[in-house]
């Protein structure tokens, strides 16, 4: 019994038995069984470094991006990034579905926003409504008190729940002044006060809204991509998300660029390979609605060009008032912002809220990652 045992494991321990030569005396086997343990350590070593080399490879086909938005000289929101996380959805995520339906409450909360910020405007501009129109004004007037619906945070946080009484309320309140906000768009005090979207911080989407109120007010109606890129969200902390870009895996964190949230992303900074940073160039004549002394960046650069000289408000600015020299001028600018030689700054003009125009972009972008990840790697 005890030969038959020390037999089984020495065959246990050696494994090449049966490739062994013949005659082996016991201090070859000796000698034959150590070098076999030395080679399978060896082995083993190379395993785990193939291993270790392949999650490496792995991890640079992982590109991290932080989105952050600004404007040249003070931190905003509203620069775009939800927008372009939108774009990334439509054009390489599985699109808008999962969110459609909680921005039918978005889109009516923007809309009662926009009348809500032009009805209360007029007085201090000092137009008068059409006389018929006075009691679409008085309803809007009460509205204050609705149950802070119309703070853009409540909007956010509503925006956060899934919630169908929350959608219902939303409905309901947006039906029983939708006629009221027709015909108050209609009046020409309110498309006077309109001409002040800057001073009293009207989103950049706000005509987009009030030209489609009869759609928006349908039983039925689901908001198309087109509503959800122009509707407004306030982002509240950091969400990640991922995408498959050409055999590339993209994680992409949206952050809150209002002051309150930036606690939330200055962790994020040490950890990613790029920032993709939005600087709304055309909103350069607005006030910023954390803090109405500093200018933040509309829409329209070439419209708003025709109406307002940046002279005056970039004083460093010597060109000629076109938008060839004045996006010249930011590219420059946002060049000077690099005090890192190894860095590199891409700069693209570009409307967050055109799909066609963000597809190239992003193929821009993905070009631009896949190039410095094969340089990374010694390929090229
Ligand atoms: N006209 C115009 N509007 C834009 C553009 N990009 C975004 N917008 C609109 O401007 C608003 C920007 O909102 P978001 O994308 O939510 O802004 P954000 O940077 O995520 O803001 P926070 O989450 O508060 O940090 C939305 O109403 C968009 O429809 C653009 O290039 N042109
Ligand atoms: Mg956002």
């Amino acid at each position: 019994m005890a030969s038959t045992q020390s037999v089984s494991l020495g065959d246990m321990g050696d494994p090449l038995k049966q490739f062994a030569p013949q005659n082996e005396t016991p201090e070859d086997r000796r000698q034959r069984i150590m070098l076999e343990k030395e080679a399978r350590k060896r082995s083993e070593a190379i395993d785990k470094q193939i291993k270790a080399e392949k999650e490496q490879l792995e991890k640079q086909k992982v590109a991290k991006l932080l989105l952050l938005g600004d404007n040249l000289v003070f931190g905003s929101s509203e620069s775009g990034k939800t927008t372009v996380l939108k774009q990334l959805k439509i054009i390489h995520g599985k699109g808008l579905e999962d969110e459609r339906n909680q921005y039918r409450r978005i889109v009516y909360l923007n809309i009662l926003t926009a009348m809500k910020a032009l009805t209360s405007a007029l007085a201090n501009l000092g137009y008068t409504l059409d006389p018929k129109n006075l009691v679409h004004l008085q309803k809007f007037s009460k509205l204050n008190s609705v149950k802070d619906s119309l703070n853009r945070n409540s909007i956010s946080v509503q925006a956060a729940i899934r919630d169908a009484k929350l959608d219902d309320d939303a409905f309901q309140l947006f039906t029983e002044h939708a006629e009221g906000i027709i015909e108050l768009w209609k009046d020409s005090a309110i498309r006077k006060a309109y001409k002040h979207a800057s001073e009293i911080g009207l989103q950049d989407s706000a005509k987009y809204f009030l030209d489609n109120v009869e759609r928006f007010a349908q039983k039925d109606y689901l908001p198309t991509d087109e509503d959800i890129l122009q509707a407004r969200v306030r982002t509240i902390g950091v969400s990640e998300h991922k995408f498959e870009i050409d055999g590339v895996t993209y994680k992409i964190y949206d952050v809150g660029g209002h002051r309150s949230q930036r606690h939330f992303w200055a962790p994020y900074f040490d950890d990613v390979n790029a920032i993709i940073f939005m600087a709304a160039i055309s909103a350069f004549d607005q006030p910023l609605e954390e803090d109405p002394n500093v200018n933040r960046m509309i829409d329209i650069l070439k419209h708003k060009l025709t109406l307002v000289d940046l002279k005056d408000y970039f004083p460093d600015f010597k060109g000629e008032n076109k938008f060839s020299s004045v996006t010249r001028f930011f590219q420059k600018k946002f060049g000077h912002c690099n005090k890192n030689k190894d860095k590199r700054i891409y700069v693209h003009f570009t409307h967050a809220t055109d799909t066609k125009q963000m597809r190239v972009i992003v193929a821009t972008v993905n070009d631009i990652v896949q190039r410095v990840n094969l340089k990374a790697s010694g390929l090229i």
